[in-house]
This record gives C-alpha cells, structure tokens and sequence, in this order.
C-alpha cells in the first residue's frame, strides 16, 4: 500500500495517535483497518460444537437490521461463515494486497479464511508460528472500510489460536461468551472467563444457546434439559448475563439453506425473538462500557 494514502480518512492517523511512519506495513494496515471499526466483538466458547459459530452469525446478522456490521470467521479449521451465509465458492475480490468482505447484504459484510480455501473440504494443516502467521496477514489485508460493530467467530478453546486473534487484533471492545446449559461446557465457561481476565479482556456477557425446545409450529419454549446454568455461572463469576437462545430447528434449517438473514428478519421465529434481546443486552453493556 502505498505510504501516500495509506493514513487517508483513518481515526488514528487523524487524532495523532498512530504514527504510520513508524510501524511496519503489515502492523499499519492492521492499525488502520481496526481504527476504522467502533466496536469489535469476540465471540469465544471454551469447548466445540456449543454452538459459537451460529451464535456469532446470528448476533451479527441482528445487529445489521439497522447497522453496517462485519463478521470476520477467524477459525482456520472450521471455517463456517461461507456455509452459514450459503457462499461457499464466492470469490473474493480486492487490489493491491488488500482483500474486500463479501457483502450479504448491505449492512452486513463478512470475511472467512474458508474463502481463501481451494475447497470447503481442504483441511488446514498448518502448525503454530505458520497459522499465526497466515492470520495475521488474513487480518490486516481485509478491508472493513466504516463498520459500527465487527464480530469475530473466533477458534474454540483457550489455547493458542484464540490467543494470536485477540493479539492480532489488538485492543477489543470484549468478548461474548457462549455455553449451552449442561456442566461440562459450563466448566469449560469458567477457564474462558478467567482466559478473558488474563488477557484484560472485558467480558460483555455470556450467552446461554441451546436452552430450551422452540416448537416449530407454535414458538412456545419448552424447558426439554435443565435451564439457567449460564446465567447462574455469570453471576457467580460476576459477569453478565446476555441471554437464552432455544434450540430452533428453524435455525438448522435456515443456516443449512443459507438463510440465516432472512430467517433473522421474520420477526415471528422465538429464535429471532431471543438473539434480538441478546443484541440489545450486549449493546446496553458495550455502552456501559466505554
Ligand atoms: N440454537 C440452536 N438451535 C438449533 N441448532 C443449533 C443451535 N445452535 C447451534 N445449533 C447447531 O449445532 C451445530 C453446532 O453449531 P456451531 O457450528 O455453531 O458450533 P460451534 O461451537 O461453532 O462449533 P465449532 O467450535 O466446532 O466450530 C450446528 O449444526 C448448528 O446448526
């Protein structure tokens, strides 16, 4: 990129407080394009399979009813963004080192490392230093251009990749965190919780999936496994709680389809219902917070 226009129209250029002159480009482009984002949002679990990933999509699609949000997919082995959005094989566009989110909507740009892969199916099989390495430029090549909120569905775990994003990235509004209801994942909560407060990461709250049976027809929530885990694990850790989302067979369905927007937008589904109260306890704490 070239030293010129680099710094053009970027916050921290303007407020004197990033001195691009001084930082190497990768570092820069990273500095530059994080600037331009308000709010950046992890989405963490302790464990696989709770859920995270639906979770991350679905909270930003619900932001994007009325705000201009990226959802960057920084898992390298799981890659689900261009599943859950129906883009797999969307070819990603971009000059001069920089690479351009996709839109699903207009409100609504996303970006996943499972874009870059020659097939859905190519497993990455990189270790530590390389992985980090390829994140690293992953992140600062793409161009987020102005965004209220990015989310970011980070790898699951408390290990090594959810470290190098959160270091990547840089300084973070905070983390949500997601958990289903039963004990293991609960326990697997806590090591996340303290991984936040070792890292100072502000945790924003914590997000129960998977709590309760939706009925396809009628909507009703029917308590099918015990309830309230998460949020009686929030208060002991002294971390809010963001709320419940029920298991929704609509939601399978509308990710398997690709639909997760439009399904988000019809009002009527008890899923869109709860990601809507999570999206607002979660802006209500990143206003608390800064
Ligand atoms: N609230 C829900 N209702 C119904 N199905 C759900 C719900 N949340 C998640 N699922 C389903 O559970 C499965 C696992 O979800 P997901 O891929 O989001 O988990 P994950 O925690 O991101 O997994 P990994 O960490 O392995 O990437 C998916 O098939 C998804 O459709």
């Amino acid at each position: 990129m070239s030293e010129e226009n680099a710094c053009d129209g970027c916050p921290s250029a303007a407020s004197g407080e990033c001195d691009g002159a001084q930082a190497d480009p990768q570092e820069m482009a990273l500095k530059c394009a994080m600037a331009r984002i308000r709010h950046k949002v992890l989405v963490l679990s302790g464990k696989g399979g709770v859920g995270k990933s639906t979770v991350a999509a679905n909270l930003a699609a619900a932001l994007s009813k009325d705000e201009r949000v990226g959802l960057l997919d920084a898992d390298l082995h799981g890659p689900s963004v261009p599943r859950l959005f129906n883009l797999s094989g969307s070819q990603v566009l971009g000059s001069e080192g920089r690479i351009l989110p996709v839109p699903v909507t207009p409100l609504l740009h996303v970006m996943s490392i499972g874009f870059l892969l020659e097939a859905p199916e190519t497993p990455v099989i990189w270790r530590g230093p390389r992985k980090l390495a390829a994140l690293r430029q992953f992140l600062s090549e793409v161009d987020w251009d102005e965004r209220e909120y990015l989310i970011v569905d980070c790898p699951p775990g408390t290990g090594d990749e959810p470290l190098g994003v959160i270091q990547t990235i840089g300084e973070v509004s905070g983390a949500v965190i997601v958990t289903t209801p039963q004990e293991l994942a609960l326990e697997d909560v806590r090591k996340s919780v303290s991984f936040c407060r070792q890292l100072e990461t502000p945790v924003l709250g914590v997000v129960e999936n998977m709590s309760g049976f939706a009925c396809p027809n009628c909507g009703e929530v029917s308590p099918i496994f015990e309830q309230g885990g998460g949020e009686e694990m929030a208060q002991q850790m002294n971390v809010p709680f963001l709320g419940r989302i029920p298991i929704d067979p609509g939601v399978v369905r509308a990710c398997d389809r690709g639909e997760l927007t439009r399904y988000q937008q019809s009002a009527g589904s008890a899923s869109a219902r709860a990601f809507d109260e999570v999206r607002e306890a979660l802006k209500r704490n990143l206003s608390s917070a800064s």
